[in-house]
Parts: C-alpha cells; structure tokens; sequence
C-alpha cells in the first residue's frame, strides 16, 4: 500500500518547485507514471523511494510516514521493502549473477535462499547467467538482473524507472509482463515511470505529470 498527499520538492539552487498529483495504491494496485522528459518523473520516484525528501506533503508505505523516520530507519525500511529498478544498472561488476543477488539479500537484512535465487532466475529466464561475470552479459539478460535485483528480497513496492528505454518492441513487452508478474506474486505494488506510450496497454491505472 502506498500513498502520497500533496508533495512538492524544489532543488537546491532551483527556483522552480515540482508539485505531484496524489497517488493512491492499494496491495497488489500497479502504476503507470507517464510525462515528457524534464517533467519530473524520476525525482517523484526518488521521492517515493526516500532517496530525496519533499518540500512538504507526506508518503506512506505500509502505514509508515517515510519521512518522518529518522534517516538509518528510513535506509532499512527502503532496503527491507522498496525495490529499484534504475536506468543505470546497478550490479557489483566483480561479482557473478548469483553472487550479486547473494549480497542483495544480505544486504536487506534477509537470509540468503539459494533455492528463492534458483527459482527467480528461471522465472527470468537467465539460469544459464547464474556463474556468468556481469561484464559478459547481454544488454537483455543485464535488464532481467536489474529486475532480479529488485524484487528477490519481495518488496512491499517495486520503483522502475525507465526500464524499458532502451528495448526493442518484443523485450519491451517481455520486461514489463515480467514486473507485473514478480509484482504480483509477491503482492506488492509496481510503479513504473516512463516516456513509453508503448507500455500504456499493459496497464489500468496511468497518471501523466
Ligand atoms: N540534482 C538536481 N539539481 C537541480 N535540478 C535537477 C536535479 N536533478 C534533476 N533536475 C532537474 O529537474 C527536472 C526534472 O528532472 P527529472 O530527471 O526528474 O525528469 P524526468 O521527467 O525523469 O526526465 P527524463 O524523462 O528525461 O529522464 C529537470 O529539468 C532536471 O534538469
């Protein structure tokens, strides 16, 4: 469950102040968050993310006010129950597929499940990565880790941004069928921020900025 009531947040040095309609999303509701570029969408999602704070107004996730927690509370609540999916990958290079999901669960306070790792990477279809370094893999298989990494420690919300910019048509529709899949099975929600019109059919529920 998430929620946002009136939020505003301005940037340093910036006169101008973004204000952002309310979200409203009960478990299991998914988003669509559309807007041209410039317009803020991925400082909303950072906003809702914890990553920045606003201006004024309030977030709540699972019945907590994010910003009125203290900023360690906040880190572990994101790491606990926020699930990223960034236009930068962001995956330890050094490290193979399975290890980097080891220390994404770690990471988060969970247990390490090499069995919940097992059966998530065949849901993504990237098995066959599993000992694979990161720097040999597709820009494809490379996207399903970024989802990977998101949702192996089941979040209560999955963020992605942009995640599929920088796919052709069929594996646009294959990531985000994924998303709404891991989001599903874990009963979280999914708001997904783009410029992608492609992606509007795949959804119920759209705002624009
Ligand atoms: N750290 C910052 N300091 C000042 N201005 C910023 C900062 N980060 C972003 N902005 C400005 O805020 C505006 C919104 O940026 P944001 O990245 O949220 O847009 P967006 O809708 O996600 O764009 P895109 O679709 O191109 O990724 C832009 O004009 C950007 O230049």
């Amino acid at each position: 469950m998430i929620q946002t009531d009136n939020l505003t947040f301005q940037y340093k040095k910036s006169e101008h102040i973004f204000s952002f309609p309310n979200i409203a999303l009960k478990e299991r509701e998914n988003l669509l968050i559309l807007g041209k570029s410039g317009i803020g969408k991925t400082t909303l999602l950072h906003l809702l993310a914890g990553l920045l704070k606003p201006a004024s107004g309030k977030i709540v996730i699972e019945e907590i006010d994010i910003h009125s927690i203290s900023r360690s509370k906040l880190d572990k609540f994101r790491g606990r129950n926020i699930g990223l999916v960034f236009q930068k990958k962001h995956a330890i290079q050094s490290l193979s597929v399975v290890e980097n999901l080891q220390a994404r669960l770690f990471l988060s306070g969970k247990s390490i499940n090499n069995t919940v790792i097992d059966f998530l990477l065949k849901q993504l279809d990237i098995s066959a990565c599993k000992n694979s370094k990161i720097n040999t893999l597709s820009e494809g298989q490379l996207q399903r880790l970024g989802i990977a990494m998101a949702v192996i420690h089941n979040p209560q919300v999955i963020l992605a941004d942009e995640p599929t910019s920088s796919l052709d048509d069929e594996n646009c529709n294959v990531v985000i069928e994924l998303l709404i899949k891991q989001a599903k099975l874990t009963n979280a929600n999914l708001i997904v921020i783009t410029h992608d019109h492609r992606i509007k059919s795949l959804f119920s529920n759209s705002i624009t900025l």
